[in-house]
């Protein structure tokens, strides 16, 4: 018995569940389990990563609920001398690898992420936990959003009469452009649906924005973030009132079911290192003369 693979995809992600399990296998149980610390059979059953005793065959498999992946494992000998004739006569796929640890630690991550997220969205419906704090959470999602920031900062470029108040907005534009232009390339490249359960009706999106990984809300509120710390100078309160902001704009994306925590995770990552780069690329009158010139006629 060969590998079954999860899915068609190329990417590191499940796809979308499907009701029933992948392959059922009588006595395997979820990865999950294992994570747990429920599975202590099956991981000794499995020979653990990077072992070569055995051929493992590996599945990921979504409960009946959506709510978890899990790993399903099951091993068979790879070259048994108990084998009678006909069975070794039968012809078969080549025997899987084991999986290496970095793969059973990324299912393991993917089962928790999954796992956890599902449990943090409370308000991913008006009938969820904490439902009817889901207007509340909508409007978080706006304050975070591309199109009042890049709004209010072009309105702030033309209303502004000060260069050094003009050469920040700019950058800042420059800055939410770059946000969106990278994140649209890393959800078409990694193509992570959404959570089952989140509604689709969020604000205003763009086609890539049918994909969750990375979270544009989490990179953006990470690198305004940054930057608004960097180019303001704020009193302690508000720089902790930002610092929460973003925070709590990443948190909300997990608790209206848009996103899984990994998602939010990695946005926050991403949207930091973003910063770094528009630090790097700095637009100034004198790295960019032709620009402000144009701008200041
Ligand atoms: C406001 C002005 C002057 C122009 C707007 C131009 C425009 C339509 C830009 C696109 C902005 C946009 C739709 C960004 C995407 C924001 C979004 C829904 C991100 C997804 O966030 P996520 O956290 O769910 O990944």
């Amino acid at each position: 018995m060969g590998q079954v693979p999860p899915n068609k995809s190329t990417t590191p992600f499940p796809p979308s569940p499907s009701p029933r399990p992948a392959l059922s296998i009588p006595h395997a149980r979820p990865l999950v389990s294992m994570v747990t610390g429920g599975g202590r059979a099956e991981s000794r059953e499995a020979g653990g990563c990077g072992s070569g005793s055995t051929s493992t065959s590996t599945s990921i498999e979504r409960s009946r609920s959506g709510a978890t992946y899990g790993v399903l494992s099951h091993t068979m000998p790879s070259s048994s001398p108990r084998s009678s004739p006909a069975r070794r006569a039968e012809p078969g796929p080549s025997p899987s690898p084991t999986p290496s640890c970095t793969a059973v630690a990324l299912r393991s991550l993917l089962a928790a992420d999954l796992q956890a997220s599902r449990r943090l969205g409370v308000c991913a419906g008006e009938r969820s936990a904490w439902g009817s704090a889901r207007p509340l959470l909508r409007l978080l999602e706006v304050s975070g959003h591309g199109v009042p920031w890049l709004a209010g900062t072009l309105y702030g470029l033309g209303r502004s009469e000060s260069p050094a108040g003009r050469e920040v907005l700019l950058n800042l534009l420059f800055a939410l452009v770059l946000d969106i232009v990278l994140v649209a390339v890393v959800k078409g490249l990694v193509r992570r649906r959404r959570p089952t359960y989140n509604k689709m009706d969020m604000f205003v999106t763009i086609s890539v924005d049918k994909y969750s990984f990375p979270s544009g809300h989490a990179t953006r509120a990470a690198m305004v973030c940054r930057f608004v710390l960097h180019h303001l100078v704020l009193a302690i309160p508000l720089r902790v009132l930002v610092v929460l902001w973003a925070f709590i704009v990443g948190l909300s994306r997990v608790m209206l079911g848009r996103h899984n925590v990994t998602d939010v995770v990695f946005g926050f990552i991403m949207g930091y290192m973003q910063y770094s780069l528009v630090k790097y690329f700095w637009l100034s009158p004198l790295s960019a003369p032709t620009l402000f010139a144009i701008w200041n006629q």
